[in-house]
């Protein structure tokens, strides 16, 4: 720190020395003087610097250099362009050392931080590089409205050039108010202020509809483009991600990425040619002042980076937080028998308040972020337009500009000012929106890890499945093994039924057969062939199955019986719903079969619901049948009639989970599962003659139901 201090000094006081030295150096020309003097002072606050700290690093060989070459440049510069000397240059003046210091210092650290040479923003860097192509595919993917957009682009350039215009008719009008007022001139000045501004203002309207309606089409197409890649994803994948982060996605994101990217690009274009413009009709106002300005750009374009940089940080941070907090209503939602049978609103309140007070705090911080690069930017503002009256002030007293010119001038400063930040605060928001873009694209580009591109499709299928060795463990805990080597045949035309104590592996079982997981070890094969080989369409309706609690969407009974199939006749439903004993159920009710069932099957009891469920499966005529517990939901009357139906199917692979002993004194063949793996299997007789575990867990087995039923039997 010592040795930093110490180089400082002595930096700063041989610099300061050699620059005033230079006003002696009268036997040379006054920019050779300059040059020399340049080239001195390089030499010596480098050589100083690298004697006392032991190296140089590149910031600091960019700031030495600007700060010695500056004053040189500049003035070689105006005298080049323009044949006269700048006000600055002519004598060493500390005011210019000042000056062009400061310049140095935000030119290099703008450097620094834009194309840093440390290793540790290296990764940023990358950031910035990947954002960048994600902006680039974000503007591939407007291809359709590509029209829409030059039709935009027309619009905002001819708003633009009306815009610029008007502060310059502003000067004007004030240079023949106050000099000798000519009526005609002044009318004429008048009228082209006018008509620039209704240019400006019917261009500006007309392309922020042509924008919007860009934006619209735009992201309809991306919100289905993500639903339909969402939809192929594999279940896992739905387990590992929670509900309100994929609606986020669809809802939030896409617009996000929309709006953002067509609007920033809009600013961006705007502001681009508008700064162009200015620069150029401040030029032909005052050379020197347009300097002067152009002087703040490199500290608004340091503190513009460091604020986006942190901002960007921020924003990903509410954007998560946002989403938990979404997750947690959405599931107090959907819960809410549960919340209000265990009487935990208050703790679900509090749970919901502590997420929104995450995202308050990230907000709260955001902002204060944001207060203090407000502050920064109106100070440096300020400074500058300061510096902008003094030396104007000059300039009309030397006769170099008018009155007029100066107004005109500061009229296009404080725009300048604001076009300069927006175009460094719109890259910075450009690579922000792409960042909701880069989550978007995430889901649209993910593989799902269980591929449908089988393409198998006999003519025949018997319904012989073998579990081969099967491991496996859920990839939302891949830590524990659920199923271990397990091995298994269903043979067709027999019932299987699978038991064992609960959270042993039989559901996960049937969830490898509808291949809702891959196993991560050993096959299933169906008719001896891997199930994946086999056309997604077609295995599915080979393969049916009903699970414990069956969803139904909401739409129609009919719709739901008839999920997912083109054409069913009448007679198909209404045998499918006979052998599911839902037929007379459905007809009782007012409309039928076109009897809405809400939004979950909310609108039927929970038996209802389990008999449309086996309906929807039946009419599919599959191979394999899977019942996954649906007695639970059934009495025994139900459940007698629908099991009498489903073992009169004779080449039907039913395979059945079940807790209820008169269920599976049924099944051909029992199949004990305990620990992911077959303990025991054969008829209930010859388990019971065996007196393994299935003999000694009977009683844990199978519920109460069952008892009660052997009791009366
Ligand atoms: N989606 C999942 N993600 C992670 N682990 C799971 C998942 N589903 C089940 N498990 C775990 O896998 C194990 C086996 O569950 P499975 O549902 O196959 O048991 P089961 O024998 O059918 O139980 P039950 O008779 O209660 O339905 C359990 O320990 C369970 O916690």
């Amino acid at each position: 720190m010592i040795r930093k201090v110490v180089a400082l000094f002595l930096a700063l006081s041989l610099d300061l020395c050699l620059f005033y030295a230079s006003d002696r150096f009268i036997f040379l020309g006054h920019v050779a003087r300059l040059w020399l003097s340049a080239a001195l002072r390089w030499s010596a606050v480098s050589l100083t610097v690298q004697v006392i700290l032991g190296d140089l690093k590149p910031v600091l060989i960019r700031y030495i250099t600007a700060h010695s070459a500056l004053q040189a440049v500049f003035e070689s510069g105006s005298r080049t362009l323009h044949g006269e000397d700048s006000l600055c240059g002519g004598a060493a003046d500390a005011r210019c050392w000042l000056m062009f210091s400061g310049a140095a210092l935000g030119a290099a650290l703008f450097w620094e931080i834009t194309i840093p040479d440390q290793d540790d923003a290296a990764g940023s860097k990358e950031e910035k590089q990947k954002s960048r192509v994600l902006f680039m595919r974000v503007l591939r993917l407007f291809k359709p409205d590509y029209l829409l957009l030059l039709a935009g682009l027309v619009f905002l350039s001819l708003a633009v050039l009306c815009e610029m215009f008007i502060p310059f008719y502003t000067g004007r009008v004030i240079d023949i108010l106050g000099s000798n007022f000519e009526q005609n001139e002044f009318l004429s000045a008048l009228l082209f202020m006018g008509l620039y501004s209704v240019g400006s203002s019917v261009s500006a309207g007309c392309r922020g509809g042509v924008l919007m309606c860009a934006i619209s089409s735009f992201t309809c197409r991306m919100k289905v483009k993500l639903f339909e890649a969402l939809s192929k994803q594999e279940i896992g994948f739905f387990e590992t991600i929670k509900t309100g982060e994929i609606t986020s996605r669809l809802s939030k994101d896409t617009t996000l990425m929309a709006r953002t990217v067509c609007l920033n690009v809009n600013v961006l274009l705007r502001t681009f040619i508008k700064t162009v413009g200015m620069i150029t009709l401040m030029m032909s106002l005052s050379w020197k002042l347009t300097f002067l300005v152009l002087m703040e750009t490199p500290i608004t374009g340091l503190i513009q980076n460091i604020y986006d940089t942190k901002y960007q940080k921020l924003f990903q941070d509410m954007q998560n937080s946002m989403a938990r907090t979404n997750d947690t209503a959405n599931e107090v939602v959907f819960g809410i028998r549960v919340v209000r049978s265990f009487h935990t609103e208050m703790h679900e309140a509090s749970r919901y308040d502590k997420r929104l007070m995450e995202t308050h705090s990230l907000k709260t911080r955001r902002d204060t972020v944001r207060a203090i690069y407000l502050l920064a930017r109106r100070l440096t503002g300020l400074a500058v337009q300061v510096f902008i009256l003094y030396y104007g002030r000059l300039f009309i007293q030397n006769g170099q500009m008018t009155t007029g010119n100066l107004v005109s001038f500061i009229l296009y400063q404080s725009d300048l000012g604001n076009n300069i930040r927006t175009l460094t605060y719109i890259f910075g928001d450009m690579l922000n929106s792409v960042v909701a873009a880069g989550k978007v694209f995430e889901y649209l580009d993910r593989k799902p890890q269980i591929s449908t591109d089988g393409k198998l499709q006999p003519d025949q299928m018997k319904g012989h499945v073998t579990y081969r060795h099967l491991s496996f463990a859920y990839p939302s805990n891949p830590s524990k093994t659920v199923l271990q080597e397990l091995s298994l045949e269903l043979k067709p035309g027999q019932m299987t039924a699978l038991v064992g104590p609960s959270g042993e592996g039989k559901s996960t079982c049937v969830s490898l057969l509808q291949r809702f997981y891959e196993p991560q070890e050993g096959e299933i094969l169906l008719d001896g062939n891997p199930l994946r080989s086999y056309d997604h369409h077609y295995f599915h309706k080979k393969v049916a199955a009903v699970s414990q609690e069956p969803v139904l969407l909401s739409g129609s009974i009919r719709d739901n019986i008839t999920y997912g199939l083109s054409d069913c006749s009448m007679e198909e439903i209404r045998e499918a719903t006979c052998k599911a004993n839902a037929h007379d159920f459905i007809m009782k009710l007012d409309k039928g079969y076109d009897t809405e069932v809400g939004e979950g099957g909310g609108q039927l009891s929970k038996s209802e619901r389990q008999r449309i469920g086996i309906a929807r499966a039946l009419i599919r005529k599959p191979q394999v049948l899977i019942l996954d517990e649906i007695t639970s939901s059934l009495d025994i009357e139900n459940e007698n009639k629908v099991l009498q139906t489903l073992a009169s199917c004779p080449n039907q692979t039913l395979v059945v989970i079940a807790h209820s002993l008169k269920t599976v004194e049924k099944a051909d063949r029992i199949v004990v599962i305990i620990g992911g793996k077959v303990q025991e299997q054969g008829t209930h007789q010859e388990l019971m003659d065996l007196k393994g575990v299935y003999y000694k867990l009977k009683e844990q087995l199978f519920t109460e139901k069952t008892d009660q039923t052997q009791t009366e039997a």
